[in-house]
């Protein structure tokens, strides 16, 4: 089932606010979820990921805008009539039903024409248990179980009704960090299995980008980028974005363009075909630093951390926003670690320019 959301606005009300006691907290939404596709809603607390998938489960009524599921226009529709899954992030699990009890409990509620024989609702509540392999939990309780086992029951709770739909707001955020890992993967594997439409919230970049067909970037209600994660990584559409994807962050840089160059603390580091002088913001992926004796960018060394396969050098620099930079380079590199500095060459890919006050992309000729 494919989701397409137009022109959604959700406006909040809220008397004790500063300013108008407004708070747009979805504006202006357009973009359409695939079918069968797994999309990651990601951005910092507060930007309206949990918003908007309230608006898909119809928790919500959006200010203004549509929201369709397939040709069908569901803005108006009560949540029970959409044919969604939910899962949130503190599980919501029924402490005293058995497992199997609680699987079954939205089947059971089914009404009229949609009631289900109890062998029906049997094979289901199987089904649904087999889908995340917790079969032999099913006669115990909740407080029998361990979180990433109690978050399975819930998405076989959010299944068993054979949603067109599966929404899940941070459904990993309760779990420590080796559970996480393996929870996100097995969510991953049952929505490649099921094929169900699913929209997935969180503000950890990581974890959006490692499951995500595609990602949906937002910052305080305003969609900033949508995209496959690599494209995103690879092509932010501005500052914003570019800083909030990947692992040691960008590295950013107060820098000038002069003559068709790049010029960072007056060096020039890079040739920037097609652009008039101004002054940019760059941004530098850790991985876009070529250590070189001759390298145009000259930093000072602070440290070497060794990290197996590739190596962290913590360096600093004048025109550098931060005190440090890091750039992930591989161990084998020339880097000579009892020097004073270490010299730089810049992969041009990996190297990004943003205008000063707004945050916006620059594209030069390259
Ligand atoms: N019922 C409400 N009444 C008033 N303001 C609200 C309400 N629900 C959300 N908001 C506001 O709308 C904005 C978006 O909130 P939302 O919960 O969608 O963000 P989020 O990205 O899911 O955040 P988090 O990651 O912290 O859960 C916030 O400023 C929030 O305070």
């Amino acid at each position: 089932m494919n989701i397409q959301l137009e022109h959604l606005t959700k406006t909040f009300h809220s008397p004790g606010r500063k300013s108008s006691g407004e708070v747009v907290a979805v504006n202006d939404f357009t973009f359409e979820i695939p079918d069968g596709q797994l999309i990651g809603l990601l951005g910092p607390s507060g930007c309206g990921k949990s918003t908007t998938l309230n608006l898909i489960c119809g928790l919500e009524q959006p200010t203004s805008g549509k929201i369709f599921f397939g040709d069908r226009d569901v803005t108006d529709l009560p949540p029970e009539l959409r044919g969604v899954g939910m899962v949130f992030q503190n599980y919501a699990l029924y402490p005293h039903l058995t497992v199997r009890k609680n699987i079954l409990f939205p089947l059971e509620n089914l009404k009229g024409k949609e009631r289900l024989t109890k062998e029906e609702m049997a094979r289901r509540v199987d089904q649904a248990a087999g889908l995340v392999q917790i079969q032999e939990l099913m006669d115990r309780k909740p407080s029998e179980l361990s979180g990433g086992q109690q978050q399975r029951v819930a998405i076989a709770r959010a299944l068993v009704k054979m949603p067109h739909v599966l929404l899940l707001d941070e459904p990993l955020s309760n779990l420590d960090a080796r559970l996480r890992l393996q929870t996100r993967e097995e969510i991953r594997k049952i929505q490649r299995s099921t094929k169900i439409t699913t929209v997935f919230v969180t503000h950890d970049q990581e974890e959006a980008m490692s499951i995500s067909d595609r990602i949906v970037v937002m910052k305080e209600g305003v969609l900033q980028q949508i995209g496959a994660p690599q494209q995103v990584y690879d092509d932010p559409a501005n500052l914003f974005v570019a800083k909030f994807l990947g692992t040691p962050p960008i590295n950013v840089f107060d820098g000038q363009i002069q003559s068709g160059m790049l010029c960072l603390g007056g060096e020039a580091v890079l040739p920037v075909p097609g652009l008039t002088d101004q002054c940019v913001t760059v941004g530098i992926r850790p991985e876009g630093f070529l250590p070189q004796t001759d390298g145009p960018l000259s930093c000072t060394l602070n440290s070497v951390e060794v990290m197996g396969r590739d190596i962290s050098v913590v360096a600093s620099h004048p025109a550098c926003q931060s005190p440090t930079l890091r750039a992930i380079i591989t161990a084998d590199a020339p880097v000579d670690r009892n020097a004073s500095t270490v010299r730089f060459a810049l992969k041009p890919e990996k190297v990004f320019l943003f205008q000063p006050d707004s945050g916006q992309r620059i594209r030069g000729a390259r």
